[in-house]
Order: C-alpha cells, then structure tokens, then sequence
C-alpha cells in the first residue's frame, strides 16, 4: 500500500501547486459543492495511478484542488462505496492519500434517509455519532502505523468543537445520528423500525468508513447529511436514487451556504 499511496503522490503533486489543509468529500447529488472552488485544477481518478474510480450514478470522479472560503481544499467528487465492490481497504487508501497530500480536516457529506420522523426531506444534519452496520473495517490487515495507531479510540469519532462552531454560526440546524448499511438495496420498514430502536437518526450507505480512517490518522471530521428521503415505511412512497439526486439538487444553494460556514468557523 505504501508504493501505491506514493505513486498517487507524486502523480498529483507534479500536476498540483497548492497543499490542501481541507478535505471535502461530497455525496450524491452533492458534487455541485465543488463548483465554486477558485482556481481548479481538475484531476479525473483514471489518471491518478493505482487511485479507484468512480461507479455510482451521481458520483463524477475527480478530484478538484483549489480554494474555498480562503482556505486551501480538495474535494472529492465522488466517493468510494463498499456496495460498487471495493475493498473496505480501498477507502484506506484514499483517505492516506488525503493525509499525504497535507490534509488535517475532512468535511464528509452525504445524502441520506431520515429514520427520525420529525427531519424533514431537504433538511441538512450534524452528524454527531455513527453505528458501523456495515460490519466491515477499513482498517483490518496490516497497520501502518506511521498512519496511525492498531486500535484507534472512536469515542469521539467526529469533530464535535468543529460541530458546535458551525451550530453557533447556523443555530437551526439539528444533530443526529448516522447508521452505515451495505447497500445497494434500500432498508426494509422492520429494518428501520430496528434501527430507529438502536438510536440512529440517519441511513445512508457510506461515510462510516471514511471516519473510522480518518480518526486513526488524526484528520478531523465534520459530517454533514441532507435528508433527501424520509427512510422506508415512514411513508407509503418506493425510494429511489432518482428522487435522492433531484432533492439534493434542490437544496443546492442552502447546502453549499452550510459547507462555506463550515469552512469559514475554522
Ligand atoms: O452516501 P452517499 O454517497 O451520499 O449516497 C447515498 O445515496 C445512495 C443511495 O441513494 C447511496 O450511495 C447512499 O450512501
Ligand atoms: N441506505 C440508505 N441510503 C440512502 N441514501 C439516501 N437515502 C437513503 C436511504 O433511505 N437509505
């Protein structure tokens, strides 16, 4: 892994001036986050060698660098999900990329269903605790531990200073938490029912390995969640990706006035 994370390296700092300080990964549909980056320099992932790519619709595939709210970022539009087939070591690789590359803080979203009945479908969540429900680890094999350590703590698993500053900032928005599923398929109403009993607010099919890496390698974590559904069964209607991409998309302007904030209280 060591050779590969290079490889990638090198690749993207021969093409690339700037050190980003802030990782943003952006969910479906969230992709448009990364349009008012000042100055892009645009990396597709078939180019960054041993780097995966992108399958899930809404998902582009590329990495922008450049500057957001003066800071220094990259984004990745497009994430890597453990349904497409990856290997939970996959998103290891990426997010030891990140940290190569100088990241310190990693702003995650994505899209979700909301299992709490009173979210509301555009609403956008803090999300201040997870449940790994996909019962895989990013981190099984060998460690490394320049990386970070075997048995990271998780006891607090996202940043919750950088939480309660963006809070300060936009008093309306609310927390909760965010339980991983494999997918692809959606849950099932007992599923949910199930998972609201354990205390999960939120459902989605990524993000938790992406903490899990993050933490162990001392990078930072503020996840943000736009609802773009009500979870199965809390409303009569079939979910689809079709409606999750076309909500996020309506939230656009609100969404990306919440990520500037989130940049801006650092
Ligand atoms: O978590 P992101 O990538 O935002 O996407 C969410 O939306 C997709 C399902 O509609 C799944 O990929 C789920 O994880
Ligand atoms: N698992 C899951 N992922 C989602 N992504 C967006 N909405 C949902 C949902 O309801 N369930």
């Amino acid at each position: 892994m060591k050779e590969s994370i290079e490889r990638a390296k090198k690749y993207i700092t021969e093409k690339v001036e700037i050190t980003p300080e802030i990782g943003l990964i952006l969910g479906s549909g969230l992709g448009f986050v990364a349009d008012d980056i000042e100055n892009a320099v645009l990396l597709e992932y078939t180019e960054i060698p041993d780097f995966p790519h992108s399958t899930a619709p809404g998902h582009e595939g590329k990495l922008v660098f450049g500057k957001l709210k003066g800071k220094n970022v990259v984004a990745l539009k497009g994430r890597f999900h453990l349904y497409e087939g990856w290997n939970p070591e996959t998103i290891k690789f990426v997010i030891y990329v990140l940290k190569s590359l100088g990241v310190k803080k990693l702003l995650i979203t994505n899209a979700a269903g909301a299992i709490n009945k009173s979210y509301n479908p555009g609403e956008i969540i803090i999300v201040k605790d997870l449940i790994n429900f996909q019962f895989k680890n990013p981190l099984k094999g060998q460690n490394l531990e320049e990386y970070g350590p075997r048995f990271p703590d998780m006891s607090s698993a996202v940043d919750l200073e950088w939480a309660s500053k963006l809070k300060e900032k936009v008093r309306k928005l609310r927390e909760g938490v965010y339980i991983a599923v494999l997918g692809p398929s959606y849950e099932t109403p007992a599923e949910i029912k199930a998972f609201r009993k354990l205390g999960a607010d939120l459902v989605g099919m990524s993000t938790v390995p992406e903490v899990i890496v993050a933490n162990h390698c001392g990078i930072k974590c503020l996840v943000l969640s736009c609802v773009t559904n009500m979870a199965a069964g809390v409303l009569e209607t079939p979910l689809s990706h079709q409606e999750v991409m076309e909500v996020a998309k309506k939230v656009k302007e609100e969404f990306s006035k919440i990520v500037f904030h989130a940049l801006e209280v650092l």
